[in-house]
């Protein structure tokens, strides 16, 4: 079985019903003041036609023990827990046939394939693009009524975006009409207003209602007049065409001028004052929220700065403000696709904006590069593995002007965070300052300990006294834990009762994809609407859910960690973990995706030892991400104290080549490049077979030379030639002196990465085990209610109190040893060393040794309770007596 977050898991369902909670506690105060969709709907006639059930496939028996199908009588005399209202107080492995060598390694570039490529952040399905990614909103939204007007994201090319959630006052944040430029075409917009030249020389076009509570005052519309246009249908805003063009077109040219004049008077000087006049005509807000104008007015004055601040609190704004003040362009790196788009589609109408990503064609990538270069993009969303592609370098280095680089999700950049992405390790202060002559670095976070932030910041050289923190947690989330016996009948328990039941949103998080099919199933047989998501559901499937979830048409979305990252849906009431997550990092964001109207929330999490067992195990299944590891190692090779090789842009590098007009032979002759490949090639059927940096090498170009003087022989009609075999490709700079330290060093510090993910696991495991058995209730924990407990957790957590590392694994077993001996006889035919061993002890498959095989053996799994150290020491010593006794 896989070990990446978003597998498939489902033995976990079928962890043996453990014995029945104790008496539950007092019931609880009346249910607090969330909406339940049921009674609004009652209160509130549908403009719609009903739509048909939601279908209710039954949950695969062998998978779980089966649960209670019937309502559960009496939620309250029944749930395990009790959670009280409480009043808010705020709101592949590296090819030898390529290893040159040593003496030639300098110069020459090197490579090594990946196999399939795997983060830890769920990216597009390779063959998606971003506008296969939303073009099933379109689809959905025009199914669901054709009476609505649905407002369409100019950033959307011929789809519309998730909808708004259900209130007005929201509504203007739904989109701007910057061209997110993925099929080189201009989409037409015909209700939107006249496109314009805004402040920046470029072109976006004109403001929409996106601070309708500003426009009102500016305009000195009366809200009877306001509310007689607009009238809400199940959340979503209905207007009339023609009054909506009319409005906005007035609107539009007035807020313009005055947005315009309010940045040229912040840049001239960034004061409290011009600044909130800004956010005021911007974004209709009244104030600045904890943190925000500390780190706008850090970043005007060209520092760069750090930035910690709830999941929910308004990171976004601390960039977008400033883009529109500042000069130059605001170039956003960003973890994930679906995160970039999101945050595009966010953008206020005033600030044009752009996004590079893998999954666009090499047009839609110029499209964007020609609009970068004439200034129409004032900010550009990009992944970190953008900083490897030669290109965009050259065109952001040569013929751009960055004001600013923001590091979104910035403890990526470390590894010892919870999210690792090596690929974000290369983001240096170093690299933006001689590459792209950066200077100001704003890097942000919801989540990171002290060593991780000590990490980032250091490697963004970022001043300590440039740190902006603010506690990491929301107060108006109401945490709660439950030991669970069995889960799914605990999980449809607390469904119906209070406060979930009238809560009217909510999330529940799976670890593994199984899960999420299961769950929805079982609560739709339960009279739940509910949907799964997760990434092995086609992308436009998954759109379709997440937009009816945010246009309240689900109730319930059963979801892996591939949901929610960045998810704005302001009314999600509640966030239910029927799985463990790995750290109390991927907690805090998770349950982040509750209350982010600053309304009492609640959060509860079912956990079991089983599940705890079984993501212990997987974390030592690192072998799996091979594409993570490999990309680990080589950055590590790259930006470690010593540097040993330089990573060039990522290359297809296998090559199949058919000649079609000149023979190979003559063609090589006035022809070096077709000479070098005759020489380096495998033909076979009259096919050329080569590795594109092992020709380029041997006549000392660059491999995209190579490519290029392929395209041309192309073009003449001289060969055709297809390549795959995605590789890292990397220029050696120093060839180690001592190959068995180095591998030593890198051996240990893989090692270190993966006990501290380990650690991170036992962290969250004991936090949750503190609140449901041992926690005292002494400082405000009441019934099942945890949060002060679980928040003192998670606080002293980040601020790095290392106190709770104990976990519950095994450190020894009585006959451990004689196992293995068993094991190791019964199986001499096969090479073993201790890691393998303890896999198979653990249950763990892998490449060379597959489950299909080896489950088949009694050991499999078997000392899944014993630490996995302790089962590789045992081994180690096993081996090494069977292979002393071998040797004599
Ligand atoms: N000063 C403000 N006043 C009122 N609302 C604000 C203010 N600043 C931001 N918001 C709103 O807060 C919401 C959350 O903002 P945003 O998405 O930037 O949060 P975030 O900190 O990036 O969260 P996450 O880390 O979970 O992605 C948005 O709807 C945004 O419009």
């Amino acid at each position: 079985m896989e070990s990446d977050s978003d597998s498939d898991g489902s033995h976990i369902s079928a962890t043996p019903p453990r014995d029945p909670y104790h008496p539950p506690p007092q019931p609880p105060p009346p249910p607090p003041p969330r909406h339940s969709p049921i009674s609004s709907k009652k209160s509130k006639p549908s403009l719609k036609p009903k739509k048909p059930p939601i279908p209710n496939p039954k949950p695969k028996p062998s998978l779980s023990p089966s649960p209670p199908t019937s309502p559960t009588p009496s939620p309250l005399s029944t749930l395990p827990f009790q959670i009280l209202r409480r009043t808010s107080d705020h709101h592949p492995p590296i090819s030898a046939a390529q290893t040159l060598p040593a003496r030639h390694f300098s110069n020459s570039a090197s490579f090594s394939k990946l196999n399939k490529p795997s983060l830890n952040f769920e990216p597009l399905e390779p063959n998606t693009t971003v506008t296969d990614h939303f073009q099933s909103n379109s689809e959905a939204t025009n199914s669901t009524n054709s009476h609505r007007i649905v407002k369409r994201h100019s950033n959307l090319i011929g789809s519309n975006p998730p909808l708004p959630p259900a209130k007005l006052r929201k509504c203007g944040n739904e989109g701007n009409f910057v061209k997110l430029n993925l099929n080189g075409k201009r989409r037409k917009f015909a209700n939107k207003g006249k496109t314009r030249r805004n402040i920046y020389g470029s072109y976006s076009s004109s403001s929409r209602k996106f601070h309708r509570k500003k426009k009102r005052k500016v305009e000195g519309e009366g809200e009877g007049e306001d509310e007689k246009n607009v009238c809400e249908e199940d959340g979503l805003v209905v207007e009339t065409e023609q009054e909506k063009q009319k409005q906005e077109c007035g609107r539009a040219k007035f807020d313009s001028q005055l947005i315009e004049e309010a940045a040229l008077a912040a840049r001239n000087e960034a004061s409290d004052e011009n600044l909130l006049k800004l956010l005021n005509l911007v974004y209709g807000y009244d104030s600045f929220r904890d943190g925000q104008l500390e780190a706008i007015k850090m970043v005007l004055a060209g520092e760069s700065a750090m930035l910690v601040l709830p999941t929910g609190a308004g990171k976004s704004l601390c960039y977008q403000l400033p883009a529109m003040v500042l000069p130059g362009l605001t170039l956003v790196v960003s973890p994930l696709v679906a995160l970039m788009i999101d945050q595009l589609r966010q953008l206020p109408p005033v600030i044009p904006g752009g996004l590079l990503c893998s999954s666009q064609t090499l047009e839609e990538v110029s499209e964007t590069l020609r609009k970068l270069q004439e200034g129409a993009i004032k900010v550009l969303f990009v992944s970190p593995e953008r900083f490897l592609n030669a290109e965009f370098l050259s065109v952001v280095s040569t013929n751009l002007s960055i004001s600013l680089v923001v590091v979104d999700e910035a403890h990526c950049v470390s590894e010892w965070s919870h999210n690792f992405r090596p690929s974000f390790m290369r983001l240096r202060a170093s690299m933006l300052r001689d590459r792209l002559n950066v200077g100001c670095i704003l890097a942000m976070t919801a989540t990171a300990t002290v060593t991780t932030l000590n990490a980032v910041m250091s490697a963004l050289a970022i001043p300590q006294t440039n740190l902006i923190q603010k506690e990491q947690l929301r107060e108006n989330l109401q945490l709660s834990v439950s030991l669970s016996g069995n889960r799914m009948k605990d999980l449809l328990m607390l469904m119906k009762s209070s406060p979930f039941k009238e809560v009217k949103s909510i999330i529940i998080y799976c670890k593994f994809q199984s899960e999420t099919d299961l769950i929805s199933s079982y609560l739709c047989d339960n009279n739940i609407s509910a949907k799964s998501y997760h990434s092995g559901i086609p992308a436009k499937n998954r759109s379709r859910t997440q937009e009816l979830f945010c246009s309240n048409k689900i109730r319930v979305i059963v979801a892996t960690v591939a949901f929610g990252m960045g998810l704005d849906k302001q009314d999600v009431g509640a966030v239910i973990h029927y799985s463990l997550p790995e750290s109390l990092e991927e907690y805090v964001q998770e349950i982040g995706r509750a209350g982010r109207d600053g309304r009492l929330s609640y959060c509860h999490l079912l956990f079991d030892d089983d599940t705890y067992f079984k993501l212990r195990s997987l974390m030592h299944s690192e072998g799996v991400d091979e594409h993570a590891v490999m990309l680990t190692l080589l950055t590590n090779l790259e930006l470690g104290e010593v540097q040993y090789l330089r990573l060039l842009p990522q290359l297809n590098v296998t090559c199949t080549l058919n000649f079609h007009k000149t023979s190979p032979m003559l063609l090589a002759e006035i022809n070096r490049v077709v000479a070098a490949i005759l020489k380096k090639s495998e033909a076979k059927q009259g096919q050329y077979l080569f590795d594109i940096p092992t020709v380029a090498n041997s006549i000392g170009i660059t491999a995209i030379d190579l490519s290029n003087q392929l395209q041309n022989l192309k073009f003449k009609g001289e060969i055709t030639y297809e390549v795959k075999d995605m590789a890292f490709c990397y220029t050696i700079m120093k060839v180690p002196g001592d190959f068995c330290s180095l591998s030593a060093h890198l051996t240990k510090w893989l090692s270190e990465v993966e006990t501290c993910k380990v650690r991170k696991l036992d962290t969250m495991f004991n936090a949750a085990v503190f609140a449901a058995n041992v926690c005292e209730k002494k400082h405000g924990c009441f019934g099942s209610q945890h949060t002060p407990c679980l928040q003192k957790k998670i606080l002293g957590y980040f601020n790095e109190d290392d106190s709770d590392i104990s976990n519950k694994m095994g450190q020894s077993s009585r006959f451990l040893r004689a196992d293995i001996k068993v094991f190791l006889q019964s199986n001499s035919h096969v090479k073993f060393n201790p890691r393998a061993v303890a896999r198979i002890m653990h249950g763990i498959a892998s490449p060379s040794y597959p489950s299909m095989i080896w489950s088949k053996t009694h050991f499999w799994g078997r000392y899944t309770q014993i630490d996995f150290q302790v089962l590789m020491e045992a081994a180690k010593a096993e081996l090494m007596n069977y292979a002393g006794k071998e040797a004599l």
